[in-house]
């Protein structure tokens, strides 16, 4: 088992994900420190996304281990997803029942909880709720949920329900769209909706976010401010951010360190400088579009 304290707050380990005969991830390794910016890189079709559904649960991974070290203890991703019954469980009391419990109760929304949340590369925002309404639903699980006292109004669920207004309004000043607070999400522009994106998923209260491409489809000035949002996450919240992103330019201008993924395997990892120049690199981008590493 990994340290709580450790400077890796994610440690993937020996991972494969395979689609029939597709391996679309081979045997992955990569550790992720905290408070970083780690961005994910690689051709098209390199595994990057199915890392990433991996690690929040969309797919059930075909091997290997994921562990995230948050809340100050370490969390097996694909043990609380859920998985199936060995011969062994059998003889082993506590393990059929830790196994049962996760069959019934676990899913994609206990790695939330434990302190992952993600962006999507296709935007998946309630469209027809407002802006506000987006940031609220994403708190559902810090508010007082009770019927009791949501019909008598008490005064603790008007606390709760206060607070969770106040985080959501501080996350639209963080992301710029305090003026878009009441508009319907599917309104807003594309670069406000990629924003809105980011502050819901920071509604969750996560201590590590990925993001799929936020960068694509923004203009030069969009993808300025992002950059100056993810830094703003790392350096006043602590958070650790890990990303998929094209956009070479932001990629090597905000991480601190790089991990390139081809074929579904790391073929190099390090900081910026030195995967810019490893060879490796340079040849999985080639043939790809040689344009993107410059
Ligand atoms: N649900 C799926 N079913 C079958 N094959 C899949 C599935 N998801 C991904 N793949 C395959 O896995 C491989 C890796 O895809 P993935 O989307 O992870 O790549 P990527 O690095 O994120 O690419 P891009 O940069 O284009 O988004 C591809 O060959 C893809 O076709």
């Amino acid at each position: 088992m990994s340290d709580p304290k450790s400077d890796k707050i994610l440690s993937v380990e020996h991972l494969m994900m395979h689609f029939g005969g597709i391996k679309a991830l081979n045997d992955v390794n990569l550790d992720v420190e905290r408070h970083s910016i780690t961005a994910l890189i690689g051709p098209n079709g390199a595994g990057k996304t199915t890392v990433f559904n991996c690690l929040t649960g969309f797919y059930k991974a075909s091997g290997g281990s994921i562990l995230l070290n948050t809340q100050g203890k370490p969390t097996d991703v694909i043990k609380i997803l859920g998985q199936p019954f060995r011969g062994r469980d059998f003889i082993n009391p506590a393990q059929f029942a830790s196994r049962l419990y996760y069959k019934m109760f676990g899913g994609t929304h206990r790695v939330n909880r434990a302190g992952l949340a993600r962006t999507f590369q296709n935007i998946r925002l309630f469209r027809e709720m407002s802006v506000v309404e987006n940031l609220l639903v994403a708190q559902h699980m810090f508010v007082n949920r009770s019927l009791f006292a949501g019909v008598l109004n008490t005064p603790g669920y008007r606390r709760a329900e206060s607070a969770a207004l106040d985080h959501a309004f501080y996350w639209l000043e963080v992301v710029d769209l305090v003026d878009a607070a009441n508009r319907l999400a599917g309104e807003l522009s594309y670069g406000q909706q990629r924003r809105l994106e980011i502050a819901r998923a920071m509604c969750t209260r996560p201590e590590i976010i990925c993001l799929d491409e936020p960068a694509a489809g923004l203009n030069p000035a969009e993808t300025e401010a992002l950059s100056r949002i993810i830094r703003y996450l790392r350096d006043h919240h602590g958070i650790t951010v890990l990303l998929i992103e094209h956009d070479m330019g932001m990629v090597m201008n905000i991480s601190d360190h790089i991990i390139v993924l081809d074929h579904g395997d790391v073929i190099a990892r390090g900081a910026p400088e030195a995967v810019r120049h490893d060879e490796k690199v340079i040849a999985a981008y080639l043939g790809a579009d040689e344009e993107e590493l410059v």
